[in-house]
């Protein structure tokens, strides 16, 4: 969607980006940090936590069932849990904001409390699907009451003791995997879920961490993951890493602008996660890991990154899931390579926050660039570093979406009039501070 609005701010690149900046929390890890804390016995404490509002949307809801979360002066989380079982009925309608992650793990979470609930969200979450969690929770017994479509808002009345389930999942999404893995908790016997295209592994190796029964095995091909539950969690400390999808914007931004070197630090790099950094390597871009290390059990490092010539490929449609939410941004590195870039296999795009595909093609256009928008994903025709053009400043409606926001917002650095966003509020989800980390780096806004 474009549309002229008043006059947003436009970010510029009026010199090479320099110095090292850090990233918020990893928005995954911090939504599984708090509801894995909230379910312990005990008391946990993580650092790191993602202040955004998807975030906080978690931390509110989790309040609402009896859990106690608290943030401290020095910026960490101390959390309370009730244990396994020990969720309370919410008094008023749980508000996910504009949260896919919060909305269909806590859904899995209360699936197997004895409890209802009631889940609203702002436009863009409330047209998302949630039947992809639906369906199986209610085969662990759960009893849901959907808008048509089978979106928000919905009333969710959870089983207790719920039915454990196998369950092949028909979309690669650690979403849905993690909902009934959190389901099977608080379920009498062994949950299992068969993952024909792993994705994110955040729940797992997080639920082992406190404690919880889980196996993964691969027979005949298929990753399947076991957990056991009526499990007992032990409280952690937890410490966040960066998170990858953020970092991917300042990284993109200082491979477009010509002359710039910055270091990202403290990048979280689970394999599951970090296919856009190899993508853009693979693009010619000059991406170097310093000081890896692991970091809260996640493999990390600080990326040194310099200005590239980059070059467009065919991104591998197996390996989409694990960069899923950097394909706007991969988009605009594209639109600059030289060549062709052609991506497949994305069909999950039109159903995040916005149609990523439509808006992207859309904005992409408008910006001077030849794209072909296909069913399952972009064919993008670069500018072999041909600055972005277009008749007048092209100002792109985000439509509630934080990374098409951001995607356009490092556009701009390669344009040669700016390029305006017209609300910049979804930002704030999963990257609180990011005008400022990349005005830290030298760049500007202009009226
Ligand atoms: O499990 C998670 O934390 C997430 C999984 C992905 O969604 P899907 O499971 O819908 O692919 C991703 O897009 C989202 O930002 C976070
Ligand atoms: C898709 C995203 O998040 P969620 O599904 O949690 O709204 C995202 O952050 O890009």
């Amino acid at each position: 969607m474009l549309e002229m609005r008043t006059n947003p701010p436009v970010f510029k690149a009026p010199r090479p980006l320099a110095g090292r900046v850090r990233v918020p929390g990893d928005k995954s890890i911090s939504h599984r940090s708090l509801m894995l804390a909230a379910l312990a016995v005990g008391t946990s404490r993580i650092e790191g936590l993602l202040e955004g509002e998807d975030v906080l949307a978690t931390a509110a809801a989790l309040r609402a069932m009896g859990a106690s979360i608290e943030r401290g002066g020095d910026g960490a989380w101390t959390v309370n849990g009730v244990g396994v079982g020990g969720l309370l009925q919410p008094a008023t309608a749980l508000d996910m904001g504009n949260s896919g992650t919060s909305t269909r793990l806590l859904l899995g979470l209360i699936a197997s409390h004895p409890i209802t609930a009631t889940f609203i969200g702002d436009a863009s979450l409330s047209r998302r699907p949630m039947k992809r969690v639906i369906d199986p929770l209610s085969l662990m017994g759960a009893d849901f009451t959907a808008s048509p479509g089978g979106t928000l808002p919905l009333m969710v009345r959870g089983l207790c003791p719920a039915v454990p389930i196998a369950y092949r999942l028909p979309v690669a999404s650690a979403q849905v995997k993690s909902a009934i893995l959190l389901a099977g908790l608080n379920a009498p016997g062994i949950t299992r879920v068969i993952e024909p295209v792993p994705t994110r592994d955040h729940s797992e190796r997080m639920l082992k961490g406190f404690g919880a029964d889980l196996e993964i095995s691969y027979e005949e091909g298929p990753r399947i993951i076991s957990i056991r539950g009526e499990a007992e969690l032990r409280p952690q400390q937890i410490v966040v890493p960066g998170d990858p999808s953020s970092a991917a914007f300042p990284v993109v931004a200082a491979l477009l602008v010509p002359g710039s070197e910055i270091v990202v630090e403290n990048v979280g790099l689970n394999p599951t996660r970090a296919a856009l950094f190899d993508m853009l390597r693979a693009m010619g871009g000059s991406i170097f890991e310093e000081k890896r290390r692991e970091v809260g059990g996640e493999p990390v490092a600080d990326l040194r990154v310099k200005a590239s010539n980059l070059t467009g490929i065919e991104v591998p449609p197996e390996i989409a899931p694990s960069m899923i939410d950097e394909f706007p941004v991969l988009f605009v590195a594209a639109a600059m390579a030289k060549g062709r870039t052609v991506t497949r296999g994305l069909e999950e795009l039109r159903v995040k926050e916005s149609d990523r595909l439509a808006l992207m093609a859309r904005g992409l256009a408008r910006c001077g660039v030849i794209v072909e928008e296909r069913a399952d994903g972009l064919v993008i025709e670069g500018r072999d570093g041909a600055p972005f053009v277009s008749n007048d400043r092209p100002i792109i409606a985000a439509d509630l979406d934080h990374r098409i926001a951001m995607s356009f917002t490092i556009a701009s650095f390669a344009s040669r009039d700016g390029i305006a966003v017209d609300d910049m509020s979804p930002v704030d989800t999963s990257f609180p501070g990011f005008a400022d980390l990349l005005r830290s780096l030298g760049a500007e806004t202009a009226a």
